[in-house]
C-alpha cells in the first residue's frame, strides 16, 4: 500500500486484513474519534484509507473552502452520492454538470430567503399535530420520542412547503408511511462498500414505497400543472420556472427534483431540532432566556417568518447546534482532473473528505470549540468561514434559508408553550451515518407552560 506521492500523513490501518479493509474497522468502530484523534496527530490535513482507497481528510476551513469553492469545479460528489441515483433520479443532490446547472438556475429563485416569506403560515400549520402532542403528553405524563416527532413534524413541514394544499390527508398518509422505508434504503445503499441491488426484503420494501410514493408524486404534479398559476408552494414556482429559452422542467424531472428535496430536507432539519431541544435540556439557563425571548416578543398566533428571524438569541442556538452538531458531517469529493488542496498534489479520481465536523470544531477559530456557547454569535456581522453546514460554493445547499425558518419556527412554537427535559442528560455520544445524530433516543419529559 503505497500512499501517493506528496501526501500527508495519516494513521497506519492496523490487523490482518489492515491491506483489504484499510481503516473501515476503526471508523465502524468509533469514526469521531478515530478522525479527532487523527486530526490531533497530524494535522488539519491527513490521508486515511477506506477499503482500496486513499481519502485525502480535510479539516481545514482553508483547504476545505479551496475544494468547495475555489477549485470547486474541478471535483465531482464523491462515490456514496451517485449510489442515490435509483431512487432520486438525477435531481440537484445527484446531478453533475450542464443538467445539474440548469436545474439550479431553475430552482434557485423558488428558495431565495423572500419567496419563501409566504410558507411560515403553511410550515406553522403543519406543526399542530406536534403541539397537540406535546399537551396530550404533558397532560398524562408521558414521555416523548424527540427524535421520532421531529422527523414527523419535518416531514409534514417539507411537504406543505413543496405540494401547499395540494396534499390531502390520503396523500400525507402515503408520504408518512411510504418515505422512511425508502429513505433508510437509500441510507444503507451509500453506507454499503458494494453497489448492487439484491430483491432482499429491505430491496423489494423500498421499491414498492418508490412505487406508490411515484404515483402520489405524479398525480399532484398533474393536479397542480391543472390549477395553473398562483399559491406560494414550491411545486408551483417549479412548474411556472422558465429558462432562458422558455423550457420548464418535465414530470420526470419535477419527480427527481421533489424526491430529491424529500430526502435532503426532511432529516437533516429533524436532526438539527433534535440536538437543539437536546442541549437546551442540557443548558436549561439558555433554555430560560430562550423562553422569555420567544414569549416576550411573539403573541399566541403563528409567528411570521420576520419575527422568528429577529429571535437573536433563537438565532444563535440554532447556529451554535449546527456549528456543535452538522447534521451533513462530511462532504465527500472526487478530482475530476490534476487539482491541488492544501498543497497535496492530487490525480484525477482521487477522494477528498471535507470533515464539517472537525471544521467546525477547529478550536484555531473557535475558542472552547467544544462548549455550547450561543453567545459567540450575538451581535456577529458575518458568517465565520469556519462555519460551513450547509457546504459552501456553487453546491451549498439550495434549501438552507428554507430549513433555517422551518427549524426557528418549530423550535419557537414548541418554546412558547413547552420545556423539554431530558432526564439523565440523555444520550451522551454521536452517531455518524449519512447524517449525525444523537447515538440513543433523546427522551424527554414534557411540560406545559401556564398562559400569560
Ligand atoms: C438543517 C438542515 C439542512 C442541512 C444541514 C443541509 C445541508 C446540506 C449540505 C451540507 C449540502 C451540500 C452537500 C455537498 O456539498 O455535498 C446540501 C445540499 C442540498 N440541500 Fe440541504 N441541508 C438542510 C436542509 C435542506 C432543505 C430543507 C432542503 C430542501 C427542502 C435541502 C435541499 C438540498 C439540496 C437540493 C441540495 C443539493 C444542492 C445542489 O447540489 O445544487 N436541504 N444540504
Amino acid at each position: 500500500m503505497t500512499p501517493p506521492a506528496g501526501w500527508p500523513a495519516g494513521p497506519r490501518p492496523r490487523g490482518p486484513l489492515a491491506p483489504w479493509l484499510g481503516h473501515v474497522p476503526e471508523l465502524r468502530r468509533d469514526a469521531l474519534g478515530f478522525l479527532r484523534h487523527s486530526r490531533a496527530a497530524y494535522g488539519d490535513l491527513f490521508r486515511i484509507r477506506l477499503g482500496p482507497r486513499d481519502v485525502l481528510v480535510v479539516a481545514s476551513p482553508e483547504a476545505a473552502r479551496e475544494v468547495l469553492v475555489d477549485k470547486g469545479a474541478c471535483f465531482r460528489k464523491g462515490r456514496g452520492i451517485q449510489k442515490m441515483r435509483p431512487f432520486l433520479g438525477t435531481g440537484l443532490l445527484t446531478a453533475e454538470g450542464e443538467p445539474w446547472r440548469t436545474h439550479r438556475r431553475l430552482m434557485q429563485p423558488a428558495f431565495h430567503r423572500a419567496a419563501l416569506e409566504g410558507m411560515a403560515g403553511a410550515i406553522a400549520a403543519a406543526t399542530t399535530p406536534l403541539l397537540a402532542r406535546l399537551h396530550g403528553a404533558a397532560a398524562r405524563g408521558e414521555t416523548v420520542d424527540v427524535g421520532r416527532e421531529m422527523l414527523h413534524v419535518t416531514l409534514r413541514a417539507v411537504a406543505a412547503v413543496l405540494f401547499g394544499t395540494a396534499l390531502g390527508d390520503e396523500d400525507l398518509a402515503v408520504v408518512e408511511r411510504e418515505l422512511p422505508p425508502l429513505l433508510a434504503r437509500t441510507a444503507d445503499r451509500v453506507r454499503s462498500p458494494v453497489d448492487w441491488r439484491l430483491p432482499t426484503p429491505a430491496e423489494r420494501r423500498a421499491q414498492a414505497a418508490g412505487a406508490a410514493l411515484d404515483q402520489v408524486v405524479h398525480r399532484i404534479i398533474a393536479a397542480r400543472r391543472l390549477a395553473g398559476p398562483g399559491g406560494h408552494d414550491l411545486l408551483g414556482q417549479l412548474l411556472a420556472a422558465r429558462d432562458e429559452g422558455g423550457a420548464g422542467l418535465s414530470d420526470a424531472e419535477l419527480r427527481d427534483e421533489v424526491m430529491t428535496l424529500f430526502l435532503a430536507g426532511h432529516e437533516t432539519t429533524a436532526t438539527l431540532l433534535t440536538f437543539l431541544f437536546l442541549t437546551l435540556a442540557r443548558h436549561p439557563d439558555v433554555r430560560a432566556q430562550l423562553q422569555a425571548e420567544v414569549r416576550g416578543a411573539l403573541g399566541s398566533g403563528a409567528p411570521s417568518a420576520a419575527q422568528v428571524r429577529a429571535l437573536p438569541l433563537l438565532q444563535a442556538c440554532l447556529q451554535e447546534t449546527l456549528r456543535l452538531y452538522p447534521p451533513a458531517w462530511l462532504l465527500p469529493r472526487q478530482a475530476s482532473g490534476p487539482v491541488t488542496v492544501g498543497g497535496v498534489p492530487l490525480e484525477a479520481g482521487a477522494h477528498v473528505s471535507v470533515n464539517v465536523f472537525l471544521v467546525q470544531r477547529n478550536s484555531r477559530h473557535w475558542p472552547q470549540a467544544h462548549q455550547f456557547r450561543p453567545d459567540r454569535w450575538l451581535g456577529l456581522t458575518r458568517t465565520p468561514d469556519a462555519f460551513i453546514p450547509f457546504g459552501a460554493g456553487a453546491r451549498m445547499c439550495i434549501g438552507n434559508h428554507l430549513a433555517l425558518l422551518e427549524a426557528a419556527l418549530i423550535a419557537a412554537l414548541v418554546l412558547r408553550d413547552f420545556t423539554l427535559d431530558v432526564p439523565g442528560g440523555g444520550p451522551q455520544g454521536l452517531a455518524p451515518g449519512l447524517t449525525l445524530k444523537p447515538d440513543g433516543p433523546v427522551l424527554a419529559q414534557v411540560q406545559a407552560l401556564a398562559g400569560d
